[in-house]
């Protein structure tokens, strides 16, 4: 196995410009690397430009400072190595599930037959093999999200990175699909690096954990999670990482109000 980074982040600064307001540094020499096949979880607080390393590290986005590779090659626009999942599922509504994941990879040159066969595939892999024909609106949240991975994974991404994207579903149904992403991860062998504000999914699911400073966001610090999976809530270790997080954000959570009070 090769042992250079799928990701390395290097002194990576983003200044947003937004025309006639002030501007904003949202993320300041922020340095890490991510390993083939790890799993990432991006902890911070409210603001502190998760979010913008996301789309930074997808190429939708210029750093103002510093440089991201990925595989060792500088990030200089998007790729299909490198998939991004939102919040709510981007879905075209007027595709059926199966068009909208075969829908990428024509830009990969596949032919239509084997694009509808890959989507099937990845469809039947993420649980919605008897959905294929059906529009996004007919499908439930957790199913619409379960799409998503497929449309990103049919594209053999070497990076999958999610945006929050099981934070508008219910308790019971976020559970399941962060079982479900152990397994497609598992399975695809592809690095995940995943935005939550949930302490206890980031405990869930992570190989190690980084946790931002309030805004500008740097690197407060990075926790391997040292857990069996599946991991188990009621654990003593569990417990002892949710103490920690929950002291490492406290703080971070009430600069980031603090500057919000203060404009
Ligand atoms: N397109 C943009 N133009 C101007 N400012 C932006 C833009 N996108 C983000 N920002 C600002 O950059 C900062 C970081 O935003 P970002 O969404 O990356 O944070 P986040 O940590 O993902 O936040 P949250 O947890 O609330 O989603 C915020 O102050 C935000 O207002």
């Amino acid at each position: 196995m090769s042992s250079r980074p799928a990701i390395s982040i290097r002194s990576v600064s983003k200044r947003w410009t937004p025309e006639g307001r002030a501007p904003v540094q949202a993320l300041s020499n922020l340095t890490f690397d991510v390993a083939p096949g790890e799993f990432i979880v991006l902890l911070g607080p409210s603001g502190c430009g998760k979010s913008t390393l996301l789309y930074m590290i997808a190429g939708l986005e210029d750093v103002s400072g510093g440089a991201i590779f990925c595989d060792g090659e500088p990030v200089t626009e998007p790729s299909a190595e490198r998939g991004l999942i939102f919040q709510e599922a981007s879905l075209f509504p007027w595709l059926t599930i199966a068009d909208n994941v075969a829908f990428g990879l024509a830009i990969q040159h596949e032919q239509p037959v084997r694009r509808r066969e890959i989507a099937i595939e990845m469809l039947k892999r993420v649980g919605l093999g008897d959905m294929l024909d059906k529009k996004p609106d007919e499908l439930s949240g957790g199913m619409r999200q379960r799409a998503a991975c497929a449309r990103a994974l049919a594209m053999r991404p070497k990076v999958l990175m999610m945006d929050e994207p099981f934070a508008a579903l219910d308790v019971q149904t976020r559970s399941r699909m962060q079982d479900f992403l152990l397994q497609i991860w598992r399975d695809s062998g592809a690095c995940v690096l995943l935005v939550t504000h949930s302490i206890d999914e980031a405990i869930s699911l992570a190989d190690r954990v980084v946790v931002f400073t309030a805004r500008p966001g740097q690197v407060k610090t990075i926790v391997p999670i040292d857990l069996p999976r599946p991991r188990q809530s009621r654990d003593p270790r569990y417990h002892a990482y949710r103490d920690m997080f929950t002291e490492l954000l406290a703080d971070e959570v009430e600069r980031a109000f603090a500057e919000q009070e203060a404009g």
